[in-house]
């Protein structure tokens, strides 16, 4: 749980201030500002709803072989032009595209690579649930003349900033540059975000879990295992009733793991085993896990930590456990053992 601040102040001031503490240089605060501008042109594109025109299917798909909804082009292309005469970018690389887009010649460049899933949650625009925006920032490599993907396979790690934006009843943008994760409210009569939870903390131990139980039965062992004890409830081994949760915005349920506490959780499954898993490392899970990482809490595939995981492709897909320190062990542990007694033991049983 995180204490409301008692003296509400701007984003622009609240990166002044880190300027001035030497938290932050000029280019990455410009490139969080301009983020943060987008982000407000998206919250009123997806605040008009019905009456907007933006609802419904775009008629197109991604690289990812999914149907893309006109919001999910909107927010693209809002986050491509509001970053396209920055100054500050060498390039984005975002979930509906099928590379990275460098900054044009024409136009000044700057040091730093942003990525982004523009709509997070895209199965909930039609039916007014939480979305939003979840973005990255990495460092060019140097002595880059023209970005490639390649130049962004760099491991969560390496994050110079992540954040999202999340539009729900209320529109919030929360941001790390390393040094915590804080949350801004936006003012929608004055158009600015403000600063109100400073320093989010994630409690270490939780009674809640966030998964589509609906693929029970594609998981593999230890994770049957796993969800099977929380399931048994106090009179499991766990000794504790769970709550579940799931809304299927990541952005939505992380929050609330922010706020509140919990696990969130997106295994591998079987449904296509060729897939690592359902969420993209670059878009989703390194930005998250930096998010979560800096409110106290952990990241994990089941097996180590995400923002460890050296990336092989810009779409790279990964699976997820984030949330309460204390949560993401035991279930890492399961996978852990459970990988351990099947090198040790003849065969596998998943
Ligand atoms: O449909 P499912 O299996 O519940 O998956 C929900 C998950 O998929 C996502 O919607 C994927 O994100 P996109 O909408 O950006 O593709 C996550 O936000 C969410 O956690
Ligand atoms: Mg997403
Ligand atoms: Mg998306």
């Amino acid at each position: 749980m995180t204490d409301a601040v008692a003296e509400p102040i701007s984003l622009t001031r609240f990166l002044i201030e880190e300027k001035r503490a030497g938290r932050i240089n000029p280019d990455l605060r410009l490139l969080v500002e301009v983020v943060a501008r987008a982000c407000k042109r998206i919250s009123v594109a997806v605040g008009k709803g019905a009456l907007g025109g933006v609802l419904g299917d775009a008629g197109t798909g991604n690289v990812q072989g999914e149907a893309q909804k006109k919001l999910d082009v909107i927010a693209n292309d809002v986050l491509l032009e509001a970053n396209a005469w920055g100054g500050h970018l060498a390039a984005c690389a975002s979930e509906e595209m099928d590379h990275c887009q460098p900054i044009p010649d024409a136009y000044p460049r700057g040091n730093y690579l942003l990525l982004f899933d523009p709509l997070d949650g895209s199965s909930n625009i039609d039916v007014n649930v939480g979305v939003g925006t979840i973005f990255s920032v990495l460092r060019c490599p140097e002595g880059v003349a023209t970005v490639a993907d390649a130049d962004f396979l760099q491991p969560g790690t390496s994050q110079v900033a992540a954040g999202y934006c999340i539009y729900g009843p209320s529109t919030m943008l929360v941001l790390t540059i390393g040094h915590g994760t804080h949350a801004f409210t936006l003012d929608r009569e004055q158009g600015s975000f403000v600063l109100t939870q400073k320093d989010m903390r994630v409690p270490e131990e939780t009674k809640e879990f966030a998964i589509n139980m609906s693929n029970q039965r594609h998981w593999e062992a230890p994770m049957q295992d796993y969800v099977r004890d929380l399931l048994a409830g106090r009179e499991g081994p766990r000794g504790k009733d769970f709550n579940m949760r799931w809304i299927a915005s990541m952005v939505a349920d992380v929050h609330r793991i922010l706020t509140r506490g919990g696990i969130f959780i997106y295994p591998w499954d079987r449904k296509d085993p060729t897939k690592a898993g359902k969420l993209r490392l670059m878009y989703e899970a390194n930005p998250m896990s930096m998010l979560i990482e800096q409110a106290g809490g952990a990241a994990t595939d089941g097996r180590g930590r995400i923002l460890e995981i050296a990336p092989a492709q810009l779409h790279q897909r990964v699976p997820v456990f984030l949330g309460s320190k204390a949560e993401v062990a035991v279930a890492t542990a399961c996978h852990r053992e459970h990988d351990a007694a099947q090198t040790a033991g003849p065969a596998r049983n998943n």
